[in-house]
This record gives C-alpha cells, sequence and structure tokens, in this order.
C-alpha cells in the first residue's frame, strides 16, 4: 500500500505518555503509522510575524513539561512560558515554551543580535574596544535583521511538509535584542546522536526504514523547492510525538538556480565532516552537486541507523576526510543484502556514480521489496507554488548570506577550538 497522505495539525500532548529517550519504546510502534492527513496546497498555513514583545516577568507557577517532569517556569515572553533548555545551536539557546493561547509546547529558538554580531566579528567583541561609528553599527545591524529574516522567509516556505520541522510563529521586536523563533515541539528531539566512538543503539531495519522514508520524503521536497539542506545527520533530524521525523536545521542550506544544480555549488566546507562525500573533502574541488552531497550525508545517516555509529570515524579531521577519500566501509554481517546495496549506492565515492532521489524511492529495501511504494514525487511535492521571483528575491540573497556569515562563524570558532 502507498504511504498515507500527510499534512500538520496542531498537536496536544500526552503529559504522562511523553518521556524524552532514546529508540527503545518506540522500536514497538514504529511501523505502525502516525495518523497522517492529507497533503495539499491548502494545508498552507500562516506563519505569525509579532513585532510586539510585551512581557517577561513570570508569574507562572510549577507546571508538568512535556515530558512529565515538574517544571518551574523561567520567564514568559509574550503568551509563551519558557519553560526549559532544550539544546544550542549556533545561534543560540532553543527552549521548551508552553503557549498561554493554545496550552500546547513549542520549542522556540532564541537568537540574540549582539551575540551573533559577537560571533560573526561584524563588531568588537570586547566592551571598551574599538568601537565602529554609528553609522556603520546601524548598516550592521539591517544586515544581521536581513539575514534572520531571510532565513525566516525560507523556512516559512518549507514549513509547510510533514517531513519538515514546522515555524509556527516569528517575535521580534526592534527595541529587543533577543529573536525568538517558535517552532512546532518535536518531543523526542534527535532520532539519534552520534558521539565518536560510543556507538548508539542500532534501530532495527523495520525502524530504519520507516524513519528512512520519512526523511527521503522531507528531502525530496527540499529538492523539489531547489534548497541543498548540506548538513543532513541524526542529530538534525527530529522525532514528533506521533513518532513522525522532521528534517530541521536550515543554517547552512543552499539555494540553487533551475538547471544550475549540476556540480554548481561551491565547496565551502560548512558540514558536519563526518557526513562529508569525498567530494567536498578534496579540498581541490570548488563546485559540488548539492543533490549528490545531501545523498551521501542521507547514506551515511542511514548507515548510523543501523549500527550507531558512522562509517567513519576519527577526530582529526585531515584523517577523517583521508579515510572517507580512500577507503571502503564496513556493514554489519546481519543487515539484510538489499540495505548493503543501497548503502553501497548511497555512498558511492563517485557522484556522478551516486544514487539519485527517484531511485532511493524504488529500490527494493525502501519499498520493502514493492510491498510498500513510495508516495510520487506529484503526490510529495503539491504544496503552495512559489513564483521565480519570489526564490530570486526572498530565497537566494538569503541562503547565499547566510552560508557567507555561517562560514564566518564555523571558521571563527574552529580558531576558538584550536
Ligand atoms: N522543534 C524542535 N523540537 C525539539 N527540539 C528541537 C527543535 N529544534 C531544535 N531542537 C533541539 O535544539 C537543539 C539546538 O538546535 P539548533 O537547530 O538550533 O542547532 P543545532 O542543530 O544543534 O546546531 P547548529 O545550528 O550549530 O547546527 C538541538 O539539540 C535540537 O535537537
Amino acid at each position: 500500500m502507498p504511504q498515507r497522505k500527510t499534512t500538520r495539525q496542531p498537536k496536544t500532548i500526552g503529559l504522562s505518555l511523553i518521556k524524552r529517550s532514546k529508540s527503545e519504546e518506540f522500536d514497538r510502534k514504529a511501523t505502525s503509522h502516525a495518523p497522517r492527513h492529507q497533503r495539499n496546497a491548502s494545508t498552507h498555513q500562516r506563519i505569525v510575524e509579532t513585532s510586539v514583545i510585551y512581557s517577561k516577568e513570570e508569574t507562572l507557577a510549577t507546571v508538568i513539561s512535556p515530558w512529565g517532569d515538574a517544571e518551574r517556569a523561567q520567564g514568559h515572553v509574550n503568551q509563551y512560558h519558557i519553560l526549559k533548555d532544550i539544546g544550542t545551536g549556533s545561534y543560540g539557546r532553543v527552549v521548551l515554551v508552553r503557549s498561554d493561547q493554545t496550552g500546547l509546547y513549542y520549542a522556540c529558538k532564541i537568537i540574540s543580535k549582539s551575540r551573533l554580531r559577537r560571533k560573526f566579528r561584524f563588531m568588537p567583541a570586547q566592551p571598551g574596544g574599538p568601537s565602529l561609528p554609528a553609522t556603520q553599527k546601524t548598516c550592521i545591524d539591517d544586515e544581521i535583521m536581513a539575514t534572520i529574516k531571510r532565513e525566516v522567509a525560507v523556512l516559512k516556505k518549507l514549513s509547510m511538509h510533514p517531513n519538515i520541522v514546522n515555524l509556527v510563529e516569528v517575535l521580534d521586536d526592534a527595541k529587543e535584542d533577543n529573536i525568538y523563533m517558535i517552532f512546532d515541539l518535536c518531543e523526542y528531539g534527535p532520532v539519534m546522536e552520534i558521539t565518536i566512538g560510543q556507538p548508539a543503539r542500532p534501530f532495527s531495519e523495520e525502524l530504519a526504514r520507516k524513519y528512512f522514508r520519512d526523511v527521503v520524503l522531507g528531502l525530496e521536497y527540499l529538492h523539489y523547492k531547489r534548497i541543498i539542506h548540506r548538513d543532513l545527520k541524526p542529530e538534525n533530524l527530529l522525532r514528533t510525538a506521533e513518532n513522525v521525523v522532521q528534517i530541521g536545521d536550515f543554517g547552512i542550506s543552499h539555494m540553487f538556480d533551475e538547471g544550475d544544480d549540476e556540480e554548481g555549488m561551491p565547496n565551502n566546507k560548512n558540514g558536519s565532516p563526518l557526513y562529508c562525500p569525498p567530494e567536498a573533502c578534496l579540498g581541490e574541488t570548488r563546485k559540488l552537486n548539492g543533490k549528490s552531497l545531501d545523498i551521501w550525508s542521507l547514506g551515511v545517516t542511514l548507515y548510523c541507523f543501523v549500527h550507531g555509529r558512522c562509517p567513519w570515524e576519527d577526530e582529526s579531521v585531515v584523517e577523517l576526510c583521508r579515510m572517507i577519500v580512500n577507503e571502503s566501509f564496513a556493514v554489519s554481517d546481519t543487515l539484510s543484502d538489499t540495505l548493503k546495496d543501497l548503502l553501497y549506492r548511497m555512498m558511492e565515492k563517485n557522484p556522478k556514480n551516486r544514487i539519485q532521489l527517484p531511485q532511493i524511492k524504488v529500490h527494493a529495501w525502501v519499498t520493502n521489496n514493492g510491498k510498500e511504494p513510495m508516495m510520487s514525487t506529484d503526490e510529495n511535492c503539491v504544496f503552495e507554488d512559489v513564483t521565480e521571483e519570489e526564490v530570486a528575491q526572498a530565497f537566494r540573497p538569503a541562503m547565499m548570506f547566510v552560508n557567507k556569515i555561517m562560514s564566518k562563524f564555523k571558521s571563527s570558532q574552529d580558531y576558538e577550538d584550536a
């Protein structure tokens, strides 16, 4: 049977049932598909942009978080009570919040403009250091704001798909340092967390297939929207309470124009090295085929799903790159032949010979030997159309600029880490 169609619905959380943990308790219900609904253009939801942040005083008493723990709210922003930290990303903290209006829980990404400024070295990091003229500061602030707004524009366009993390609201007050991006909560967090030298518990093939198929649909939609994710890895795949996997973190995504996806993406080595294809490891390769790059990273991700570790691991990036370029990888004997075949095809070192999404969707392992065909591209990619003009104006400059500041940040981080 083809996979059922899906779309988004506001979620309520069974507080007593939800525990943030690894895969175990979901193994059982992995293949009982979450209730999904129609994918069509009318599913488009409006993302609210709120320009006044009006309160940070907290009056709320102890509440119960979606994970069943008693939490004392740390503060609130507009209708959202801040409950606890979920994680930290390049842009700042991600916190669990609960909305007074809907009673629902969300993940809130808190982006500090001043932190961004420091991170990207647009302005002096130390108070009392050499200062920029006021006009230049204003210009920099405008640029930072424009960057964030454009990234929001990208997310808006992508947020309609059930396998892409959904942006709900953006709170941005010109008088405030912080921008708050409210996302639907993915209650179970990253699908798997990979630490070098400490293998995670591998998924069964059945569970891996379920999650992999979710990601394939999300990735097909991204590529359809001419966006290369560039940083696919288990940590950037988040699981909802319905056990649906969604692609998140578009911090280093790349936008391409129709016709220039072949070898058209600049090789600025922003992705996580463990998931980098050989062509991106090779310094001399300046332009990459973005779709092939995402396929390789997805192949490494699938390998992680069933091994609990990456095919090549080394603390040294130089050694890691050497292995990725020169060495083959070992697969577990227990894997089915069809899965081994798919892994070899996805992690084919020559990007020109690497399997692409249309073939992946009909591969015997993915379809469980034809018993579970995947939905067609037409069914999967039927969301609101974006005009060429919108793409040119809203997306491309955004992604290029984000890439630029991300690479600046990454290199300054490398420098600080060294
Ligand atoms: N919608 C969400 N639901 C649940 N957890 C989330 C959500 N969005 C992000 N997180 C968690 O918050 C943490 C930070 O996420 P974020 O996307 O900001 O950065 P990252 O992917 O960790 O890092 P980077 O941006 O540097 O690649 C991650 O651990 C992620 O699991």
